[in-house]
């Protein structure tokens, strides 16, 4: 399982990875924009507290397939092996991700609403697919569903290791990225649907593992514990 936290936030990704087993950091520009600080310094920052052996996505911002390849290859060359950049399902998105893992580029397709925009992108040679669940569910559709059917053809339309090798100059296996969680339910219902990886902003994160029973239990039994050992810890007593 991968949990990535959606943010760019130094302060949220500090304190989220100091407790969590996190596989990276996901940002969009939308998020780079909210820091308002030097985009370079940003993820080198992202990379110094979550470890350059975790995996750090960023989007491609260039409007044609020309552009976005001159700025993944550069992005690689800047931030190196564990950085993927992220690639919209838009006509030019999808010429520049085929371009692109024709050279062996790691590649996260993502703006995806619809089952066939992940097998158009996994086809074209990208590793994640990040479906937005929130969004989806948001104009009445069911982003569950699209994990769900996407799933079901990765696997009808799955390659061998040659194959991947000879298309992509590498081997991987697709993978769907969850993205746009607005609650915990539609995490966990995202990963029973087969994802394997899912990006959850800070606020839902924190949630993931909360229950008010949790807590509840832990009072009791600091409380009962106190009335016979007082504050003593298990260090003093053994
Ligand atoms: O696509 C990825 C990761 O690949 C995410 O960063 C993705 O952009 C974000 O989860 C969504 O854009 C956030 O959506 P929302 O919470 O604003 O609806």
């Amino acid at each position: 399982m991968q949990y990535f936290i959606d943010t760019a936030n130094l302060e949220s990704i500090k304190k989220i990875s100091d407790i969590f087993p996190i596989a990276g950091v996901t940002t969009n520009p939308t998020i780079i924009a909210k820091e308002k600080r030097d985009f370079k310094e940003i993820i080198n920052d992202i990379f110094d507290i979550i470890g350059k052996d975790k995996i750090v996505h960023a989007q491609a911002v260039g409007s044609t397939s020309e552009i976005m390849v001159k700025e993944v290859q550069l992005l690689r060359d800047t931030f190196g092996e564990n950085f993927y950049t992220k690639i919209p399902v838009t006509p030019e998105g999808i010429k520049a991700i085929k371009i692109l893992a024709k050279d062996g580029h790691k590649i996260t397709a993502t703006g995806i609403l619809s089952p066939q925009q992940i097998i158009m992108a996994a086809e074209a040679g990208a590793e994640y697919m990040a479906p937005y669940i929130n969004r989806s569910d948001n104009i009445g559709e069911n982003g569950i569903e699209i994990v769900k059917d996407a799933y079901k053809i990765l696997e009808m339309t799955k390659k061998t290791d040659e194959e991947k090798l000879s298309r992509y100059k590498r081997i991987f296996e697709p993978k769907i990225l969850g993205a746009s969680f607005k609650n915990v339910r539609q995490v966990h219902e995202t990963i029973l649907a087969g994802s394997k990886s899912v990006t959850v902003a800070p606020d839902v994160f924190e949630k993931l593992i909360y229950h008010p029973y949790t807590d509840w239990s832990m009072d009791t039994f600091n409380s009962d514990w106190e009335k016979i050992y007082g504050k003593k810890t298990l260090l003093d007593l053994l």
